[in-house]
């Protein structure tokens, strides 16, 4: 198990559409424990890489290593191995029952049985993202920050080593956006996972990531701690991205 204090590590990696080279990265990796944000214009290739790290789809070229495995063009992890990561992406889609029901869904398609232990940990879940009171309530009928705060605790209820988040917060207002920031520190400081998030926002990124990525045109531009990021961008696109300049 090589690798093991990342839990990616890519190198080479492309991805095309037609014959439009949308992705395309030398070396990448995300290590245990962080939050590492991925910023840049829209079409930079944010959510493709994303659906790659969820296995997705896969690349045309390169390698992914993934918890210690190696994974070349085509090759798809294990079901077990899949299930180690999942995606909460700007509107989730929830199914049409109870908000309990829903956050229950992927125990229950793992075959866990739900102890009462386990119960009054997803109570606990549903209490920090301000759920509680709303268990009963069918999925369907809630607001956007009741639904997107319902598809992180179905999310992160499982425990998954990865957390792929694609702009979670967007179009939320503060409040929801606070509730949904605060869960996202505490899931990472608790569970030690690590949490990869496209945002938008350069305020969110700067409040909750660990390392910053700037993305343009399918590449990586710069990669830096957060501080460092703001404070010394050192590449002429992320000094522009910064400062508005970059429009796309
Ligand atoms: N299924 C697809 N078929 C063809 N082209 C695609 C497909 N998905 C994405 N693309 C193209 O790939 C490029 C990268 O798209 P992607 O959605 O990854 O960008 P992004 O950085 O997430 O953008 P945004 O911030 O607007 O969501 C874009 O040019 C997009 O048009």
């Amino acid at each position: 198990m090589d690798n093991i204090d990342f839990v990616y590590k890519m190198k080479n990696i492309s991805k095309k559409y037609d014959t439009k080279t949308v992705l395309q990265i030398e070396d990448l990796a995300i290590r245990e424990g962080e939050i590492f944000c991925l910023v840049g214009p829209s079409g930079a290739g944010k959510s493709t890489l994303l659906r790659i790290m969820n296995f997705i789809e896969t690349t045309d070229t390169g390698e992914i290593f993934f918890l210690g495995h190696k994974y070349t063009p085509g090759q798809t992890p294990q079901l077990k191995v899949t299930r180690e990561v999942t995606t909460v992406f700007q509107r989730s889609a929830l199914m049409t029952t109870s908000v309990w029901n829903n956050v229950i869904y992927p125990l229950k398609i793992r075959g866990r049985a739900i102890s009462s232990t386990e119960t009054e940990r997803i109570k606990q879940i549903l209490d920090d993202l301000g759920l509680a009171d709303l268990i009963k309530q069918r999925a369907d009928k809630l607001s956007g920050g009741e639904a997107q705060r319902v598809a992180l605790a179905r999310a992160i209820v499982f425990n998954p080593s990865v957390l792929l988040l694609d702009e979670p917060t967007a179009n939320l207002d503060p409040a929801n956006v606070d509730i949904i920031e605060k869960i996202i520190s505490k899931y990472v400081q608790e569970r030690k996972a690590c949490i990869v998030m496209v945002t938008h926002n350069i305020f969110q990124a700067r409040r909750l990531a660990d390392r910053i990525a700037l993305m343009h045109k399918g590449k990586m531009i710069e990669i830096k701690e957060k501080d460092d990021f703001f404070e010394n961008p050192e590449e002429k696109i992320t000094q522009d991205f910064l400062s508005g300049r970059l429009v796309f």
